[in-house]
C-alpha cells in the first residue's frame, strides 16, 4: 500500500484513518466513509483500484467538473483511467466499452454519471464485466445525493440500489463516501444502496474542520444606518481584509512580495450580485484586492480560465514600486462548487447566509485544504433570513415535482443555518458536529481518528477557533442584539435560548 501511495500517488504518508479505510476496502467490505471536506476521500477508492494490476472499479460521480478534475489528475499520475459522460466522443466511448468487455480491461478506474448507470445499455455491459470476474468495486462519491433529505438530491442516485440487487454471486463491494450527511441522510444512503450491515465498515472524522476559524457577523452590528447597508457590509469586509494584510506584513516584512496573493472565495446569492460585488471589491479596495465573478452565466472556457488563473496565483513581484494586490478573490454563486481543490484558499465568506447547512459546510470547507489556518465568515441579517425562506417557499411551489417533502427538507436545512448563525451558547465547531450527528456515528461503532494539532481545553472545545470561544456568550449576545428590535428578538430567539 505504502509503495503505491509513494510511487503512484506521490504522497509521503497516509493521513489519519486513510490507511484503515483503504485496508477495509481492499479486504472486500462494504465501506461507508463520512469524512470532512479535504480529508482525501478519493484516495480511499483510487489506491485500492490500482493496487492490483487487474480489475475495474466503477466510480459514480455527480458533477462533470469534479469528474474531469479527478480524471486529469489520475492521468497525470499515469493511472489507467477513463470516463463516460456527456462530453465523451463517440469514438472514445466505443474504445472504453471495448476495453471493458475484453475480458481483461486495462482501465482501472471508470468515472461515470448516475444517469449513465440507469441505462440498460450500461447495466448490461456491467453485468458482463461482473460475469467475467473483472468488476472489483463500485465507489459512490458524494453519496448524500441519494437522499431527498440531502442538499444535492439527484433522482438518478436513488436508482443506484441496482448495483447491490443485480451484481450478485458474488456481491460486488460498495464504497460510499460523503462529507456531509445528517443521520437521516446516512440511513437513506445505507438503505437505498443496500449496504450489507454484516459486512459494513463505517468510518468518520469530525464534520468540523479544526483549522478553520468560524465566525458569524451580524449585519446590524456595523451598519450605522440602514440607508446603505451594502456599503457598510463592504467596508466591514475590507477592514477585515486590511487587518489580515497588516498582520501578514508585520509577520513577513519584505518576504511578502515573494508570495502570491492570498486566495479567498466570497459566496453570494445571485449572478448579478457576483458581478456587482466583484467590481465593487476591486474598485473600492485601493488595489488591495483583485476580484472576479464566477457563476453559471459566465461562458465555460472563461470559467475554466478564471479557475486556473486563481489556482495558480503567481508571487507578487512589485515592478517599479507598483502596488500589487494582497488578495485574489472569486466572487461566486454556488456554481463554484464541488471539485474545487485549491489547497491555498485562506478564507471563505458568505455574503448572505447559505441555503442549507450542508452547503455551508461544503462551501466553507474549501478553505484551508492544506491544513493551515483559514477562516469562515458568514454575514447574517434578519432581512436575508426572511428573503431566503420566501425563496424556498417560492421554489418548492414552482417545482411541484419535488413535492412538499422536499420543501420540508429545504426548510429544515435552512433552519440549521439559522440556528448556527443565531446561537450564542455553543462553540460553532460543536454545533457543526451536533448537526451532522457525529456523536451518533460514534455510538454506531464508527471509527474516528485521533484529533491532531488541537489542544482541547475545557473552556474551549475548539482551541479558540470560533467567535463564541473567543468572545464568550456575553460578547456574542451583545453583537447579536443589535440586529433587530427587542420585540423581534424575543419572538425570534424563543426557540434558541
Ligand atoms: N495522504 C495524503 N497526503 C497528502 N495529500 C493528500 C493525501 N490524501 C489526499 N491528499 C490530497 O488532499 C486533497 C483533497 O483530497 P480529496 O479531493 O480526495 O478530498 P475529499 O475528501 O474528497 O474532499 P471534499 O469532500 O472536500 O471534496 C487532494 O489534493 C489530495 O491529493
Amino acid at each position: 500500500m505504502r509503495w503505491v501511495l509513494k510511487h503512484t500517488f506521490k504522497k509521503s504518508d497516509f493521513r489519519p484513518l486513510q490507511r484503515e479505510v483503504i485496508a477495509s476496502v481492499i479486504e472486500g467490505h462494504d465501506v461507508f466513509l463520512q469524512a470532512c471536506t479535504s480529508f482525501g476521500k478519493s484516495l480511499c477508492y483510487q489506491l485500492p483500484a490500482v493496487l492490483k494490476d487487474w480489475g475495474l472499479t466503477v466510480v459514480v460521480c455527480p458533477l462533470l467538473s469534479l469528474m474531469t478534475d479527478q480524471v486529469n489528475t489520475l492521468k497525470a499520475l499515469g493511472v489507467a483511467v477513463a470516463t463516460i459522460n456527456s462530453n465523451t466522443t463517440h469514438d472514445e466511448r466505443q474504445r472504453v466499452f471495448e476495453d471493458m468487455l475484453c475480458g481483461h480491461p486495462s482501465t482501472r478506474l471508470l468515472y461515470v454519471t448516475p444517469e449513465l448507470c440507469q441505462t440498460n445499455n450500461f447495466r448490461h455491459r456491467l453485468l458482463i464485466v461482473h460475469k467475467q470476474g473483472q468488476l472489483i468495486r463500485v465507489a459512490i462519491d458524494e453519496a448524500h445525493c441519494i437522499s431527498e433529505w440531502g442538499h444535492d438530491f439527484r433522482p438518478a442516485y436513488k436508482e443506484l440500489g441496482w448495483f447491490r440487487k443485480n451484481l450478485v454471486n458474488p456481491a460486488v463491494p460498495i464504497t460510499a463516501l460523503t462529507a456531509t450527511a445528517t443521520p437521516r441522510v446516512r440511513s437513506d444512503m445505507i438503505n437505498i444502496l443496500g449496504l450489507d450491515l454484516e459486512n459494513l465498515r463505517m468510518f468518520n472524522t469530525p464534520s468540523d474542520r479544526p483549522n478553520i476559524h468560524y465566525e458569524v457577523r451580524y449585519l446590524a452590528d456595523f451598519a450605522e444606518d440602514n440607508s446603505d447597508a451594502e456599503d457598510s457590509q463592504l467596508q466591514n469586509l475590507l477592514r477585515w481584509l486590511k487587518g489580515i494584510q497588516t498582520r501578514r506584513e508585520a509577520r513577513l516584512g519584505s518576504e511578502m512580495t515573494l508570495l502570491p496573493p492570498m486566495s479567498g472565495i466570497v459566496y453570494v446569492g445571485t449572478r448579478a450580485m457576483a458581478e456587482h460585488l466583484a467590481s465593487r471589491l476591486s474598485s473600492s479596495s485601493d488595489e488591495m484586492v483583485t476580484a472576479v465573478a464566477y457563476h453559471a452565466g459566465v461562458e465555460a472556457t472563461k470559467r475554466a480560465h478564471i479557475q486556473s488563473a486563481w489556482k495558480s496565483a503567481r508571487p507578487c513581484q512589485p515592478a517599479n514600486g507598483e502596488k500589487t494586490p494582497a488578495f485574489s478573490i472569486i466572487v461566486a454563486t454556488n456554481a463554484f462548487g464541488m471539485g474545487i481543490d485549491n489547497p491555498g484558499v485562506r478564507f471563505v465568506v458568505h455574503w448572505t447566509p447559505p441555503r442549507s447547512f450542508e452547503s455551508f459546510v461544503q462551501e466553507s470547507g474549501r478553505a484551508g485544504r492544506d491544513s493551515r489556518a483559514a477562516a469562515s465568515l458568514v454575514y447574517y441579517g434578519i432581512q436575508e433570513k426572511n428573503f431566503i425562506e420566501t425563496m424556498i417557499y417560492r421554489d418548492t411551489e414552482s417545482h411541484r415535482a419535488n413535492g412538499p417533502e422536499n420543501r420540508e427538507a429545504k426548510l429544515e436545512g435552512f433552519g440549521k443555518v439559522i440556528r448556527y448563525c443565531e446561537s450564542i451558547r455553543r462553540c460553532r465547531h460543536e454545533l457543526i458536529k451536533e448537526f451532522f450527528g457525529d456523536f451518533e456515528l460514534e455510538e454506531m461503532g464508527s471509527q474516528l481518528p485521533a484529533r491532531e494539532g488541537v489542544s482541547v481545553t475545557s473552556s474551549s472545545p475548539c482551541d479558540f477557533a470560533c467567535d463564541f470561544c473567543k468572545e464568550g456568550r456575553a460578547g456574542l449576545s451583545k453583537r447579536r442584539e443589535k440586529m433587530a428590535s427587542e420585540t423581534q428578538m424575543a419572538l425570534l430567539y424563543a426557540d434558541f435560548d
